[in-house]
Parts: structure tokens; C-alpha cells; sequence
């Protein structure tokens, strides 16, 4: 199952602060904490306690327990202190589950160690603090996580901690290959990516608000990347698009010949839904270079496939496929910990794009929305789109209503995928197929949004962009 809350791995040496840090974050943001030295079996604390550091066979056993408690908690989330020392420690841990964070507390030998002088009550002596340094490998720009200070009072140091988890990231798939991840990927907080030889980049997606589209490109310039000259849109929505004008008219805009004409048709449409959201300063860029079915992009020697699936999440998907590096951007038709949405395109279509993907045969996943995964989130994604395939066929023949039937609807396991109130949107595209519509066909917007906020307790749901 995927995960949908943040699992987060606070590491570092000892007395860095991860038990600290780690039990104020789960109080702030209502995850549970796990204290990882609970998990190490009686002879590792003794072995410790006697002033002997442990080994990587000793840690192996502690380390697979931490790892079956993050597995349990993909649903709802959690945070664990594990000093995490290696790369290959957490590589075991981040192989566990999907989109783990890793937040390392970092600090000089001399803070800690008189930290540690201060510390009552602790198996761990403070003569170990010179083999954990010795021990550390420092998180590199292909791990999931980020460094924190832990100089100054614990309020700072948790505070930026939770900046840190909510904070976009970037993440390398391979060289040169970049996802842009928005946590925790909820209503606009879509995922980007981008593609550079170090001479051109090639961006996909621009997100959704001002904001939120100057920090992508100063992470990309940060990277090393120079300014994107091409931003490729997967599809119209606005939390693709919107930030498509901070990179024109410098970038050449491309997208399916239906997706320039949805963006120029739907102008400011995340202002019409969420009127009061600070999007800053947009003017609509519909793509300005368009294609029909297939488009072949160079990256230097990166090969960037741009293939239309046909009518699916909307009348105009691009994805997005490295076939060198099996990196596959699927834009949303797939969510990776959310509820799949196709009010606007296909649920036929939506299930043959799946297939599309599958054959792509990709080794890495970045969804249109939630952390990097792989292609098992195509599985999840069908399963869920058969669900609603089911429930409509039951409602259609019995003569309920959309909202009535997403109203008794038991979710099983989609009742732990975020944003449950698309399922009324879903059923109103289902049913139009039901009733010979053709896909794609514009539904009545208000009948469809207005069911999905009365769905959600009479409210349309928060925009988190
Ligand atoms: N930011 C901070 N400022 C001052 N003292 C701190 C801070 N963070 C932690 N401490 C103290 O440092 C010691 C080590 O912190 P702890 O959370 O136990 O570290 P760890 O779990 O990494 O071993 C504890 O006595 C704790 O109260
Ligand atoms: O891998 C290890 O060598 C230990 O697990 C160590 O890194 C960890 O920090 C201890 O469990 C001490 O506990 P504190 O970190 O709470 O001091």
C-alpha cells in the first residue's frame, strides 16, 4: 500500500537530538514515534553499554526491525529515531517502503559531545561519540532526506525539521535525471522533473503556484542545470501549468496539441476553484509547440519520449519516458498515495494508459502527485479504477446517483489513499460511459465539483499548493 503520510527517519549520532527532534515533530504533526533504540536486541545495548561499538552484523536484526515498523505504518505514517549511520543501513530501510525521508541532525563533534556531558540516564557512553563520527556517511543528492542543523535551542532545530519534510526536494534517478517532489502531493502539490546535460534542460511540469514555480527553477539552477529552454506540460490542470510562466518565454512550452488547447480554454481555472489561494503572479502559457501522438526530445544523449496515451486523466496526457534510464514521468495518470481523479478524461482510457505504462518496462515511477515509486503503483491505480468501474455499473443499473453510490461506497483498502472525495467525480465519468458518452466529453462542472465538496462534509477540499 502506498504511503500518503509522511515516514520519516531521524538520524544521526548519538545524541544528535533524535530523540528530541523526533518526539517533537510527532507532537506537532500528530505521527506516531517509535524510539529506535527500542529495537535493538538486549545484546546490542549491553555491547554498547560496555563502551564497544556495534558492528554491521550487529545492526543488521535492529535495523530489519526498524524497517518492519516503518512497513507497518505506510498508511498512516510515523517518524522513528535510528542513527542510520551508513549508506547501506538506509538503503535497507528506504528498500522497506516507499518515499521514506530521512532527516539528518547534524552537528560538530564538540556541540554533541557536550550534549552528550549533559545526558542522564543513557546506556550509550559518550566515548562512543568518536566511532559514530567515524561511522557517518552524510545523505548524498540521491537519498531521500535532508540535513539539519541541530545548532541552537530544540525549537529551531524542529522547526526547520518540519520545514524540511514539507519542503520540495529534489531527488537524482540517474545523471542528469532529476524528480522534483512536492510533499505529501495533495490537491496542486504536483510533482515535476528535470533533464539536464549540464548545456540544456529539459523541465517537465511547473507547478502551481508563483512560488512554488521560482523555487523549482532555483533548485533546478542550483543543481547545476541552466535555465530550462524546454518545459514539457503532461496535461492542462493548473498545478502542471501555471507555473509555465516563469520559464517562458525563455523555454518553448510543449504539450499534446489538446493540452494547449484546454490550458487556453480553462485560463485561470485553479483561481475559479479556490478563489481565496495566494497563486501569485500567473498569466496563462498554453504550449507553444505541440504534437500528436509521438515526440522525440534530446537531452544531449538523453532520448526523452513524449508518447499521448489517448484520452485518460484528460484529452491531452503526455508522459514523459527516459527509455535509457527507465525513468517513466506519468503526469496523473497515475497518483502514487492519492485517489486517482478522471473527471475530465477516461476511465477506459485511464486503464489503457495503464497498460502503456506497464510496457514501457520503467525501473523508476514519478507519479503526477506523492514520492518517487515504481511501476507497482500502475497495479494500485487499476485496482482502484476496476473498483469504480464496479461501483458505477452496480449504481448505474439500480438507478443511484453518483454521490448516493460514493456515499455508501465501502473504500476498503482506497478508504488510505488521500483526497477519498474524488470517488463522486470518478463515478459522474464512469456513468457517462455507462451512457455511451465519448470519453472525454466536457461533464457539467458544477454537478461534478458539487458533489465532490458535498463527498467531502459540504466543502470543497483545501488546495494545498
Ligand atoms: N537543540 C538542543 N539544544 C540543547 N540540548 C539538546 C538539543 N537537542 C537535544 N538536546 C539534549 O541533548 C541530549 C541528546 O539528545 P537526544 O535527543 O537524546 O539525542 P539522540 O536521541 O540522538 O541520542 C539530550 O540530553 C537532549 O536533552
Ligand atoms: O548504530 C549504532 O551504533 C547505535 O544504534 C547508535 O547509533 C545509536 O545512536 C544508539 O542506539 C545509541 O542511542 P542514542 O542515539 O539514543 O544515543
Amino acid at each position: 500500500m502506498a504511503a500518503h503520510a509522511p515516514l520519516v527517519v531521524v538520524m544521526g549520532v548519538t545524541g544528535s537530538g533524535k530523540s528530541t527532534v523526533g518526539e517533537a515533530l510527532s507532537e506537532r504533526i500528530g505521527l506516531p514515534f517509535a524510539e529506535g533504540d527500542d529495537f535493538h536486541p538486549p545484546s546490542n545495548i549491553e555491547k554498547m553499554s560496555g563502551g564497544t561499538p556495534l558492528n554491521d552484523d550487529d545492526r543488521l536484526p535492529w535495523l530489519d526491525a526498524i524497517a518492519s515498523w516503518l512497513a507497518g505504518r505506510t498508511a498512516s505514517g510515523g517518524i522513528i529515531s535510528c542513527s542510520a549511520l551508513k549508506r547501506r543501513y538506509r538503503d535497507r530501510l528506504a528498500g522497506a517502503v516507499d518515499g521514506l525521508f530521512f532527516l539528518h541532525l547534524d552537528g560538530s563533534p564538540e556541540l554533541i559531545g557536550e550534549r552528550l556531558e549533559e545526558r542522564r540516564d543513557h546506556f550509550m557512553p559518550k566515548g562512543l561519540l568518536r566511532s559514530q563520527f567515524d561511522a557517518l556517511e552524510p545523505l548524498t543528492a540521491d537519498e531521500n532526506g535532508a540535513t539539519i542543523s541541530v545548532a541552537g535551542p530544540p525549537e529551531g532545530v524542529v522547526q526547520r525539521s518540519l520545514d524540511a519534510i514539507r519542503a520540495p526536494y529534489p531527488l537524482q534517478l540517474a545523471p542528469g535525471v532529476h524528480a522534483y517532489v512536492q510533499p505529501d502531493g495533495g490537491w496542486c502539490l504536483s510533482n515535476a522533473g528535470f533533464v539536464s546535460d549540464g548545456t540544456t534542460t529539459l523541465l517537465v511540469d511547473t507547478a502551481a503556484t508563483e512560488s512554488r514555480a521560482l523555487k523549482l527553477r532555483d533548485t533546478v539552477l542550483a543543481s547545476g542545470a541552466p535555465q530550462p529552454t524546454m518545459v514539457v506540460n503532461t496535461h492542462h490542470h493548473g498545478d502542471h501549468t501555471y507555473g509555465n510562466s516563469v520559464f517562458a518565454p525563455a523555454a518553448a512550452v510543449i504539450g499534446h496539441r489538446n493540452c494547449r488547447a484546454e490550458v487556453a480554454a480553462n485560463g485561470k481555472q485553479l483561481h475559479l476553484l479556490w478563489p481565496d489561494n495566494d497563486f501569485g503572479e500567473i498569466t496563462v502559457n498554453p504550449p507553444n509547440l505541440t504534437y500528436d501522438d509521438t515526440l522525440t526530445l534530446h537531452v544531449g544523449d538523453t532520448e526523452v519520449q513524449l508518447i499521448h496515451p489517448g484520452v485518460a486523466h484528460t484529452t491531452g496526457d503526455t508522459i514523459v519516458w527516459l527509455p535509457q534510464q527507465r525513468v517513466v514521468f506519468t503526469g496523473d495518470l497515475a497518483f502514487h498515495g492519492g485517489s486517482p481523479f478522471i473527471p475530465m478524461g477516461s476511465l477506459t482510457g485511464s486503464l489503457a494508459a495503464l497498460d502503456l505504462l506497464r510496457s514501457l518496462g520503467a525501473r523508476t515511477v514519478v507519479a503526477g502527485h506523492g514520492s518517487v515509486t515504481d511501476p507497482g503503483v500502475f497495479d494500485a491505480t487499476e485496482r482502484y479504477l476496476r473498483f469504480v468501474a464496479d461501483l458505477a455499473q452496480e449504481g448505474y443499473a439500480a438507478g443511484r446517483t453518483p454521490l448516493e453510490v460514493a456515499r455508501t461506497a465501502d473504500l476498503g483498502e482506497f478508504a488510505a489513499l488521500r483526497e477519498p472525495e474524488r470517488l463522486a467525480p470518478n463515478l459522474h465519468r464512469a456513468y457517462a460511459e455507462l451512457q455511451g458518452r465519448p470519453p472525454g466529453v466536457p461533464l457539467d462542472p458544477l454537478q461534478v465539483f458539487g458533489d465532490m465538496a458535498e463527498l467531502n462534509g459540504g466543502t470543497m477540499p483545501t488546495c494545498h499548493a
